[in-house]
C-alpha cells in the first residue's frame, strides 16, 4: 500500500473499501524566509500542493471521490474543469480503471494541465464558453448518462481536501494564527475550514486560523460578496490570466463564506500583475514553482502585510498547483530564452 500520508487520516473519512491512492498528500509545509524577512512577518510557511502526484491539491479530493465512485459501483465519471480537476479525474480514473469525461472552457486551459487529462486517457471535450456553462452541463449530462460527478459539488471531494488542515497541524504541532489560498470554485477553502473545525470538535486543537481567501481582480464574487458582508454572492463574468481560478459563480461561495466569517477570516482581491510578480518571486528567491493561480495566496499576503496582518503572526499560504502546469504562462511573464552563436564570445556577450 501507499505510505499512508493522506490515507494516514482513514479515520476521519468517509470510505470503506481499500482506496484507490497514488501516494497523495504529505506535501512539505516550506519555511519561506525571503519572504519573512521582506514583510517582517513572524513565520511564513509555504504548504506546496503542487507536489502532489498530478501537481496539485485535486489529488487529496480525488483520492477518496474515485474511491467512492468504486464503492458505488459506478462505471464512469466526469467533471468540468479549468484544468487541474480533469487533470486530477483523468489519472485517478486510469488507475481505477473507470471511464473519464472532461469539459474544459475551450481554449482557456493550460497545456500542461490538458496534457495530463488526454494522455491519461480522459475523453477531453473543450466547450465554447467559460467554466461556469461546462459545469452547468456537465451536471445536465451526468444525470442522463448516469456518470459519477467529482466536481466539488460532490462532498467526498472536500472529504479529502480537509486533510490539509490535518497535515498543518501534525507538522506544524500547533494551529496557525492564518491560513492563506487562491480561491475559484471555493472548495479547497470551505474544506480545509471543516478539517480544522473537525479536530476542534474532537478536541485535538482550541483554535482555528483565520481562513483568508485570494481572488483574481477578474474574478471576484466572493471577495464583493465579504467587502459588503453578504452571505451570498452575485456571478460575475470572469477574466483572468489565473485560468485555474477564472470562474464567476463558485459552486461552493455560501460554504467559503461561512469559513471567513466564522473563523474571522477575510478575503482580498490582487490584480494579474501582482500574481505574476509574486509568482516570480516564489520561484526567484524562494525556490518554490507555482502556476499562476496558486501564487495568488502569496499576492494576498504581500497585499495584506502591515495591514490585516500582524507581525508576530504564524501563516501558512497554500500554493495549490505546480509551475509545469502552465509553461506558456512563464514566457509570456519571463520572455524566451536568448539565442546565440554556439561560441564562447557570444555567451559571453549575453552573460
Ligand atoms: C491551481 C489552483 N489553485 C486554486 C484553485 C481554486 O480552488 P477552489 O477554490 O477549491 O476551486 C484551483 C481550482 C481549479 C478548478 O476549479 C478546476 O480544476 O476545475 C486550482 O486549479
Amino acid at each position: 500500500g501507499n505510505n499512508l500520508r493522506v490515507w494516514k487520516y482513514a479515520d476521519l473519512l468517509p470510505v470503506k473499501i481499500k482506496p484507490i491512492s497514488l501516494n497523495e498528500g504529505g506535501t512539505p509545509l516550506f519555511r519561506a524566509e525571503y519572504l519573512e524577512r521582506e514583510l517582517n512577518i513572524h513565520r511564513i510557511y509555504v504548504k506546496h500542493e503542487g507536489l502532489n502526484p498530478s501537481g496539485s491539491f485535486k489529488d487529496r479530493g480525488m483520492t477518496v471521490g474515485v474511491t467512492k465512485a468504486i464503492e458505488l459501483g459506478k462505471k464512469a465519471v466526469a467533471c468540468a474543469s479549468t484544468g487541474n480537476t480533469s487533470a486530477s479525474l483523468a489519472m485517478y480514473a486510469a488507475k481505477a480503471n473507470l471511464k473519464a469525461y472532461v469539459l474544459l472552457p475551450a481554449g482557456k486551459v493550460a497545456l500542461g494541465k490538458v496534457a495530463q487529462a488526454l494522455m491519461h486517457n480522459a475523453k477531453v471535450i473543450g466547450i465554447k464558453g467559460n467554466f461556469d456553462k461546462a459545469l452547468e452541463l456537465v451536471r445536465e449530462i451526468s444525470r442522463q448518462e448516469n456518470f459519477y460527478l467529482l466536481n466539488s459539488v460532490n462532498p467526498f471531494r472536500l472529504e479529502g481536501q480537509k486533510t490539509i488542515a490535518f497535515e498543518i497541524v501534525d507538522e506544524l504541532g500547533y494551529v496557525p494564527d492564518r491560513v492563506i489560498l487562491p480561491v475559484g470554485n471555493a472548495g479547497n477553502i470551505s474544506a480545509i475550514y471543516k478539517g480544522f473545525r473537525e479536530l476542534k470538535t474532537l478536541g485535538l486543537i482550541d483554535s482555528i486560523p483565520k481562513m483568508t481567501g485570494i481572488q483574481a481582480k477578474g474574478a471576484n464574487p466572493i471577495y464583493r460578496a465579504f467587502v459588503e458582508s453578504k452571505k451570498v454572492i452575485e456571478p460575475v463574468t470572469p477574466e483572468t490570466i489565473a485560468t485555474a481560478i477564472r470562474i464567476g459563480n463558485p459552486v461552493n461561495a455560501r460554504k467559503a463564506l461561512n469559513a471567513i466569517y466564522e473563523s474571522n477570516g477575510l478575503a482580498e482581491e490582487v490584480s494579474d500583475e501582482e500574481i505574476i510578480s509574486a509568482q516570480k518571486i516564489l520561484a526567484g528567491k524562494e525556490g518554490i514553482g507555482v502556476e499562476p493561480a496558486s501564487a495568488a495566496s502569496v499576492a494576498g499576503l504581500i497585499k495584506l502585510a502591515g495591514r490585516e496582518i500582524d507581525v508576530d503572526e504564524t501563516v501558512v499560504c497554500i500554493t495549490t498547483g505546480h509551475l509545469l502546469k502552465d509553461p506558456e504562462a512563464v514566457i509570456r511573464a519571463c520572455g524566451s530564452p536568448i539565442e546565440v552563436p554556439a561560441d564562447i564570445e557570444s555567451i559571453k556577450s549575453v552573460l
